[in-house]
């Protein structure tokens, strides 16, 4: 009623005011469609796994309807509650819908089936940070500098919603297809349970001894490329493993002392220093013997000489990688904005810059950023039907995942038909509305 008013008043041709009229129908046709359509996996036809973690897999989709692209992240619902993951898989549900930023994957469904939760996200082509890092071995100032300023960027927007990651680690950081980076994997975090590890084992020089001394007599020093080459060989097996990696976790989560938003800015520290050395700050070849280095960091932080790092990027690493009090960022991010290593970074416009790398991405459905994974091996297994002590647990309509179905509107403006936040591009003029008339539209309604 209100466009047929507004074009009554306007000088628009009948044939055009038809036409507009038209295009608002398909679009509230589609919203309606959208808003009845119980969506299920069933909808999407299921194409290339470009991902594998602890609880799940990741993989590229196709919606059949619409024939649009999406990544499609799938969790095992016995997998989570046995872990006692079910509220950090509702917080990155949560997060996901709620936070809509540049810097934060776009998620467009959730929804359950009786065995899994899924999330329909949109699909970042560029591939993730792990294996950017992978592939580069390191980068340089310079690609550091992009980067890890997204990540500022990123982080700064999930505190500024009150939410703590926790886990940020390069495997979290995806990138689109013009290379720009984007924080995704909220909430589920796997720290190595550390709880029967005491702070004082830590502390003293003493009971340090055991076994990082194992691990220095057992081995000579290796030099910056040997243990570029041994990280780089476990790297993906960290990774995939139920446990994960803890490097890039800060002290104050992993002995559960309780923590804030600042624990972020110390993963960003170990990236940045993982960017400019090749490997993180505490890596060892076990897990655990890192968890003790990072509770017992300031014996073990230390810049390879062969590295060359500048004397800036040292000193903001050493201001992430620091007690909590100390820790930059801890009021606020324009703190770390500030830092000298970042100077000549034009914050408001990087998201509109070109990116340190441009990724080479053919067409939708191009996979080539991503690791190759095999369909077979571990493929997500069905929980045995009726038995195991999670069954009774598992339902679509089982309590535990109540609300977490989800639908994102914005679809019809992004993908569907073009919509009102795609008015300002002529490229989504349709054929039979005239320019003039299509301007004036956006302008009034
Ligand atoms: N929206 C997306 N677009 C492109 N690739 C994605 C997307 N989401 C995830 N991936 C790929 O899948 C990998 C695993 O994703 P993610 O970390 O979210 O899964 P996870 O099962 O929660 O893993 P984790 O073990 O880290 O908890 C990512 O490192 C990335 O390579």
């Amino acid at each position: 009623m209100v466009l047929e008013k507004k074009l009554a008043d306007a000088d628009v041709s009948e044939e055009d005011q038809n036409n507009l009229l038209k295009f608002l129908e398909k679009k509230e046709t589609e919203y309606m469609r959208l808003q009845r359509h119980k969506i299920g996996v069933e909808d999407f036809e299921l194409l290339t796994i470009i991902g594998k973690g602890a609880f799940g897999e990741v993989r590229i989709c196709r919606e059949k309807t619409t024939g649009q692209v999406y990544a499609m992240k799938k969790l095992k619902k016995s997998e989570m509650l046995r872990r006692g993951q079910v509220e950090h898989v509702k917080a990155e549900r949560n997060l996901l819908a709620e936070v809509d930023s540049n810097c934060i994957v776009k998620l467009y469904f959730s929804f359950q089936d009786d065995d899994f939760l899924y999330l329909i996200m949109e699909y970042l082509p560029g591939g993730d940070m792990m294996t950017l890092l992978m592939r580069k071995d390191i980068l340089s100032d310079d690609e550091a500098r992009f980067y890890v300023a997204e990540t500022v960027l990123a982080i700064e927007s999930i505190h500024r919603h009150n939410y703590i990651h926790r886990d940020i680690k390069p495997d979290n950081l995806l990138l689109d297809r013009y290379g720009h980076l984007r924080l995704s994997d909220f909430g589920l975090c796997k720290p190595l349970d550390c709880s029967t590890l005491q702070e004082q084992d830590f502390s003293g020089a003493n009971i340090n001894e055991g076994t990082e001394n194992d691990e220095r007599s057992a081995a000579p020093k290796r030099t910056q490329q040997e243990q570029l080459e041994h990280w780089q060989k476990n790297r993906r097996m960290l990774a995939y493993s139920t446990v994960g990696t803890p490097d890039y976790i800060a002290p104050e989560v992993l002995l559960k002392k309780g923590y804030g938003m600042e624990c972020d800015w110390w993963s960003l520290g170990a990236i940045m220093f993982e960017m400019l050395v090749g490997y993180p700050p505490f890596y060892s070849d076990d897990p655990m013997t890192t968890c003790r280095k990072i509770v017992n960091w300031k014996n073990h932080l230390k810049f390879p000489e062969e590295a060359n790092l500048s004397s800036e990027a040292q000193d903001l690493i050493n201001k992430l990688l620091c007690n909590v009090n100390q820790r930059l960022g801890s009021n606020g991010a324009d703190e770390i904005k500030a830092h000298p290593w970042f100077e000549g970074v034009d914050w408001d416009r990087i998201y509109q810059m070109d990116a340190a790398f441009i990724p080479e991405v053919n067409d939708e459905l191009d996979t080539q950023n991503f690791e190759k994974f095999d369909e077979s091996e571990n493929p997500v297994r069905k929980p045995s039907s009726k038995s195991g002590p999670w069954r009774k647990m598992l339902s679509s309509k089982d309590l535990n995942f109540v609300g977490y179905t989800y639908k994102n509107f914005e679809i019809v403006n992004d993908y569907a038909v073009p919509g009102m936040s795609m008015l300002l591009s002529p490229l989504y003029l349709p054929s039979y509305v005239h320019r003039q008339t299509w301007y004036w539209f956006h302008n009034h309604v």
